[in-house]
C-alpha cells in the first residue's frame, strides 16, 4: 500500500505490512458449483442452544462424514416496504421480497438440524428505505432471525445500514455483543472455533457526519485515490485502485489492533477461525469495487498468526466470489438475497467438519467444498515468515 495511503493505519503495519505477491485461484473451482437446495438433507428437529453433538453426528463420534456443528448465512437483504428497482447499474433488486427470502432462510436453518448460530453479513435495510421507516425495516429484519430457534444471530454493518440509520442505534437494535457502539466483535460459538466479525466501515465517510475526524481522513483519502467529483463512481481507477469508492470503508487502527491480540489468543489457543467482513478481503474472491479499502492490512494481521483463519466470508459484492489465497484461506463472497427474484433464494448453511467447511447453498448461493489445510501444515505454516 502506498504511503500516501493511510497514514492514519501505519502504527499498525509492523511486521507484515509488506505488499504481498498473491496467486490465489479465480472462482469458481471445480469444487464451486451450483447445488440443489440447502434442505436437500434428512430434517431433524434443532435443539436449541450449544449442544454436545450435531443431530446428524451418530452416537456422538467425530467422523469425516458428520458436522461438528452448522451455522446459517446470509447477505444483502436490503428490505425495504418499497416497489422493486434496480441498483446504480440497473441490476434488478426485490426490496420486498428479499424479507421472503430471510423468512425462508430461517425456516430452513430451523429444520436442518444442527444449526447453532446465523450469520447475517449487513446491508440489513435499504438506502432507498424512507429515512422514518428504516428503523421499523431493520426490526422488522430482526423479527425474522427471532425466529431462528438454533442460536444467536450475529449481525455486521454494511454502507446501507448506514446511510439512514445512526451506527450506535443499530448496534443497539442489533444485540452486537461487543459494546455499546462498537460494531466489531469475537465470540466463540462452538468449542475450538471463533467467530470475528469485522466492523468495515470503523473508517468510512458513510455513516458520519461531515466534521466527524474519522469522516474527514476518510474523504481525504478518497480525494487522494478516486479523482472523481462523484466519489461513488470508479470511474478510470483501475484494478484494485477501483475500491477507493465511497461505498466501501476500513477497518481503523485500533481495531487492526484488536483483530491482532484477538488472532494472538485464537492461535495459541489451536482454535479455528471464521471471519466474517461486509467487504471482501481478497480480490479474486470479488470484483474490485466491492473490496475493503484496506483489505491487505487486514490480511497481513491475518498471516501473522499462520492458518488460525481458515476462512474469510463476505457480502456487498452481490454476485459472489470465491477464492482461496497463497495460505490456504477460503474466501468466500455470498451472493445477495436483494436480487432473488420472487420465489428464488439466497442463503447458506455451512457444515462445519473437522477437515473441512462446507457450504450447501440454497439455489442462487452456489455451494462450496472448502477443504482445510492439514494440521500439519498448520503448524509449518505459523513458522513462516509473516510476508511469506
Ligand atoms: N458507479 C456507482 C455505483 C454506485 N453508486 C451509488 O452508490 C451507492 C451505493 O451503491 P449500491 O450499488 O447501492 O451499493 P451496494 O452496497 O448495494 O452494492 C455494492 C456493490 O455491489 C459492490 O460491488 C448508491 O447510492 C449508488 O447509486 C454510484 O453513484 N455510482
Amino acid at each position: 500500500m502506498s504511503p500516501r495511503f493511510l497514514p492514519f493505519y501505519l502504527e499498525c503495519r509492523g511486521r507484515g505490512g509488506r505488499k504481498q505477491k498473491r496467486e490465489a485461484r479465480r472462482a469458481p473451482p471445480p469444487h464451486h458449483r451450483r447445488s440443489g437446495r440447502a434442505d436437500r438433507y434428512s430434517s431433524c428437529a434443532s435443539a436449541a442452544g450449544g449442544g454436545a453433538t450435531h443431530p446428524r453426528q451418530r452416537s456422538g463420534m467425530l467422523s469425516a462424514t458428520e458436522p461438528l456443528f452448522s451455522f446459517g448465512v446470509i447477505a444483502d437483504v436490503q428490505y425495504a416496504d418499497i416497489p422493486d428497482g434496480r441498483s446504480f447499474l440497473g441490476v434488478p433488486r426485490y426490496y420486498r421480497h428479499s424479507l421472503s427470502v430471510l423468512r425462508r432462510a430461517v425456516r430452513s436453518w430451523n429444520g436442518a438440524g444442527g444449526v447453532r448460530f446465523c450469520v447475517n453479513f449487513g446491508d440489513i435495510v435499504d438506502g432507498f428505505c424512507p429515512r422514518d421507516r428504516s428503523l421499523a425495516a431493520v426490526r422488522a429484519v430482526v423479527r425474522e432471525f427471532d425466529a431462528f430457534r438454533g442460536g444467536p444471530a450475529f449481525h455486521m454493518l454494511g454502507n446501507h445500514c448506514l446511510y439512514n440509520l445512526p451506527r450506535a442505534d443499530l448496534v443497539r437494535e442489533l444485540r452486537m455483543p461487543g459494546g455499546p457502539g462498537r460494531a466489531y466483535y469475537d465470540v466463540s460459538p462452538w468449542p475450538g472455533y471463533r467467530l470475528v466479525v469485522l466492523d468495515a466501515y470503523d473508517f468510512s465517510a458513510v455513516g458520519r457526519a461531515r466534521g466527524d475526524p474519522v469522516a474527514a481522513r476518510a474523504r481525504r483519502l478518497l480525494d487522494a485515490r478516486n479523482p472523481n467529483r462523484d466519489k461513488n463512481s470508479p470511474a478510470g481507477l483501475d484494478g484494485t485502485d477501483r475500491r477507493f469508492v465511497m461505498f466501501n470503508g476500513g477497518v481503523g487502527a485500533a481495531q487492526l489492533r484488536w483483530l491482532d491480540a484477538v488472532l494472538r489468543r485464537a492461535a495459541r489457543r489451536a482454535e479455528k477461525v471464521v471471519l466474517c467482513s461486509h467487504l471482501p478481503l481478497h480480490p479474486a474472491a470479488a470484483s474490485p469495487t466491492g473490496l475493503m479499502w484496506n483489505y491487505d492490512e487486514v490480511m497481513a494481521v491475518v498471516r501473522r498468526h499462520g492458518r488460525c483463519v481458515v476462512a474469510c466470508f463476505a457480502g456487498h459484492d452481490h454476485k459472489g466470489g470465491y477464492a482461496v489465497d497463497e495460505r490456504g484461506v477460503h474466501h468466500r463472497t455470498l451472493e445477495a438475497a436483494l436480487e432473488c427474484p420472487p420465489g428464488t433464494d439466497a442463503f447458506g448453511r455451512v457444515d462445519v467438519y473437522p477437515d473441512r467447511l462446507t457450504l450447501v447453498g440454497s439455489d442462487r448461493m452456489a455451494s462450496t467444498e472448502m477443504m482445510l489445510a492439514t494440521a500439519t501444515a498448520r503448524l509449518r505454516s505459523s513458522e513462516l515468515p509473516s510476508s511469506a
